[in-house]
């Protein structure tokens, strides 16, 4: 089992969601960042879960325990060991999955490939291990903070609720203020009375987050293999409920003409630019220096909490009406996930292309 993300910033996690903790050794981090707790906190705590009444109701503060790798307030550039402790597990509620696997969720594929299963919570394919990619990311955007490079994410759409305007119009400094993270603010209200009428059903519901890379340099990436969208698209994939991803116009690419599509030319200030970035400021698989913009499409929550047809571990049919607490929808906790995982991507690339310390 491969649990390393990265080439040069990487990042080993280890624990599961009914464990004793989970946590995560960071390598490549550059030297000589300073570090600030409150922030890399306040990352841990937008992911959080038991945030507000729309995510699910595990109580658990997430507070980091940094190990290694920090002196005097600063990154020394050796490994830096993290944990966070579980501390509100409930693994009662779980006894009826047992033997029985949750359709849509990763207990069958898990169980198929190792003949092992922890059934206490998703165990190692709970969402709870994404806490590692938060302070991963978290030590990424101090570094990227230096280089003036910003990531910011919001829930564009939930089930058919979605933002019309883009993150050019939109004022992205209103994503915090609400439970949902979605900076149009009707669109906003809306999704959270679908969340809520959704949860007391029991049922769940996707959505999309949109992305924005700013001030990112040009020259990421490699024109084969390594493409820097490509790298930004397994991030975003490697994320657990995600199933679509798509960098500038994407999708909606498909049926346009070439020649309402392309990004022509143009010079300012002495540098060559283009006059519209429908591309999403990568070409050939190489950054240009435009805003880098994509969506992550997430499905719904598979565990539901009303009766469904499923087998036992014996392939025996049979129903299941899962108990826990789950999040009726993911998106508004998987805000700082990608922005998390974009800041990690960026910092590698950063690292493997342009220079070897900042
Ligand atoms: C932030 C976040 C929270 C999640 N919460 C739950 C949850 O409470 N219950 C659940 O069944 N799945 C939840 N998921 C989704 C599962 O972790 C995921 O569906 C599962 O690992 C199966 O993988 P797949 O959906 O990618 O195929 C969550 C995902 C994310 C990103
Ligand atoms: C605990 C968290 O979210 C969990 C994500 C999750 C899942 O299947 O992904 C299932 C639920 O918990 P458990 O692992 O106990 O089944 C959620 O509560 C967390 O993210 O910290």
């Amino acid at each position: 089992m491969r649990n390393t993300f990265g080439n040069i910033f990487t990042l080993t996690s280890f624990g599961e969601s009914h464990g004793e903790a989970v946590g995560g050794v960071i390598d490549g981090m550059p030297a000589g960042i300073e570090i600030d707790m409150d922030f890399i906190q306040t990352e841990l705590n937008r992911r959080r879960p038991g945030q507000n009444a729309i995510t699910t109701g595990r109580k658990e503060p997430d507070k980091v325990e940094l190990l290694s790798g920090i002196f005097d307030g600063k990154t020394t550039g050796c490994p830096i060991g993290f944990l966070v402790k579980n501390t509100n597990q409930h693994s009662e509620d779980y006894e009826n999955m047992r033997n029985v696997f949750r359709p849509s969720h990763a207990d069958y594929t898990y169980y198929n490939k190792y003949g092992a299963r922890d059934y206490r919570g998703g165990g190692r394919s709970s969402a709870r291990i994404t806490i590692a990619r938060c302070v991963a990311g978290a030590f990424a955007k101090l570094a990227l903070r230096k280089l003036g490079i910003t990531i910011s994410a919001y829930t564009s759409q939930i089930g058919d609720i979605y933002v019309r305007d883009d993150y050019r119009t939109l004022d992205l400094s209103l994503v915090e203020t609400n439970a949902v993270r979605c900076p149009d603010l009707k669109a906003a209200k809306e999704m959270e009375e679908l969340v809520s009428k959704l949860k007391s059903k029991g049922d769940t519901v996707g959505g999309i987050i949109s992305c924005v890379i700013r001030n990112c340099p040009s020259g990421l990436g490699e024109p084969e293999f390594d493409k820097f969208h490509a790298a930004l698209g397994a991030a975003m994939l490697g994320i657990n409920a995600v199933k679509g991803f798509e960098y500038g116009e994407g999708f909606s690419m498909a049926n346009r003409y070439g020649s309402e599509v392309n990004d022509i030319f143009m010079s300012k200030n002495g540098k060559t630019v283009t006059q519209t970035n429908h591309s999403g400021g990568i070409q050939g698989g190489i950054s240009n220096g435009s805003d880098i913009f994509f969506r992550v499409a997430f499905k719904p929550v598979a565990t539901l909490l009303m009766e469904q047809h499923t087998v036992d571990i014996s392939g025996n049919p049979t129903t299941l009406t899962a108990k826990g607490r789950h999040d009726p929808c993911v998106l508004p906790r998987a805000v700082p996930i990608v922005e998390a995982m974009a800041a990690m991507t960026v910092l590698d690339f950063y690292l493997l292309n342009k220079c070897a310390k900042l």
